[in-house]
């Protein structure tokens, strides 16, 4: 089984706001909610695709049942917390504003009930932790669940950032997948050029990673892995919201690996995962994914 565990989720509320004015009233050309985090992005787009996944995370108040009604799916198995899930809110306009909330904080109590179900982990599981972590945990939670599922012999992804980036790298996931930003918050260095992202990817498998993705936007993405390293350009069409790109492009990667598929299969769901997200409203569709499959192109950079 795969799980996804969110310790932040998230109303998105998307805002159409064309000429946004700072200190001025901004009358809305549109608005949508869509339960966010990026797990519960993973979880969704895997479900999309026919592949089932558990989801583990916090989920509390009104927003937190907000975002189980709308999910309304047995793979939901959130700890329920005494506070509300956040709202994170995001400007659509000539640019893409994010504002990301706190969220609750997670009491001693709410900790442990979560941390309880991970005794259900066997060998054949992989976890996937993406996301910021929610506040009153530990700083170094994401560590200390990443030992757990080691425990049980369970492989995990992670998408996150800083520190606990850094830190779990050195236990080996299965894939990770910074954006440009994330990668030279990093390792302290500008990303820029196409060589400085190879090094820097080449460092991502150095430190730990069995497999790293850096994703670029509308530049494309890179893959690594011990042997093997493809550039994939990024496919041209009309991006509507980009929100959970990245997410998608995990849920691509292993829902293709956990089919069997080669890397540079996984690498190519994972592209056209992404991009299919980007260039649609919600999290996207199995016909829109397999589409681009079709269109997404890979230069091998060990042979250039
Ligand atoms: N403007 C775009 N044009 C074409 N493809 C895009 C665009 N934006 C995203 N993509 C596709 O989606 C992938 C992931 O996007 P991005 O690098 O923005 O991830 P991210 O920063 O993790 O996103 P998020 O945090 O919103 O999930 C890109 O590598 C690319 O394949
Ligand atoms: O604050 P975090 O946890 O880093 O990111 C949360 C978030 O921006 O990530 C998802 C897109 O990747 C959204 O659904 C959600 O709002």
């Amino acid at each position: 089984m795969i799980y996804t565990v969110t310790l932040n989720p998230s109303i998105d509320y998307i805002v159409q706001v064309d000429d946004l004015e700072f200190g001025a009233t901004n009358r809305a050309q549109g608005t949508h909610f869509f339960p966010g985090g990026k797990g519960i992005n993973v979880s969704r787009l895997l479900a999309n695709q026919g592949i089932p996944s558990k989801m583990w995370g916090f989920l509390g108040g009104f927003t937190g049942n907000y975002i189980s009604e709308t999910l309304a799916s047995d793979a939901l198995d959130f700890t329920p917390v005494s506070e509300a899930s956040r709202i994170n809110i995001k400007i659509k306009g000539n640019q893409e504003t994010e504002i990301n909330a706190g969220g609750p904080t997670i009491s001693e109590d709410e900790l442990k009930a979560f941390k309880a179900k991970f005794s259900v982990l066997t060998a054949v599981d992989t976890v996937i932790f993406s996301g910021s972590m929610a506040r009153g945990l530990p700083t170094d939670i994401y560590q200390n669940l990443v030992t757990l599922v080691q425990k049980s012999g369970a492989q995990f992804i992670i998408d996150t950032t800083g520190d606990a980036l850094k830190a779990t790298l050195a236990q080996g996931p299965v894939l990770v997948k910074p954006n440009r930003a994330e990668v030279a918050e990093l390792y302290q260095q500008p990303i820029e050029s196409l060589s400085d992202v190879q090094k820097a990817g080449e460092r991502l498998i150095q430190d730990g990673a069995q497999h790293a993705i850096i994703s670029m936007a509308g530049d494309g993405a890179m893959f690594f892995s011990n042997d093997e390293m493809y550039y994939a350009p990024a496919l041209v069409g009309k991006v509507v919201n980009s929100v959970g790109a990245g997410d998608s492009m995990i849920a691509g990667f292993v829902g293709a690996l956990s089919q069997g598929m080669s890397n540079s299969e996984c690498f190519k769901y994972a592209v056209a995962s992404g991009t299919a997200t980007a260039f649609s409203a919600d999290i996207a569709e199995k016909q829109l994914i397999d589409e681009l499959f079709n269109q997404v192109t890979l230069q091998n950079m060990k042979e250039s």
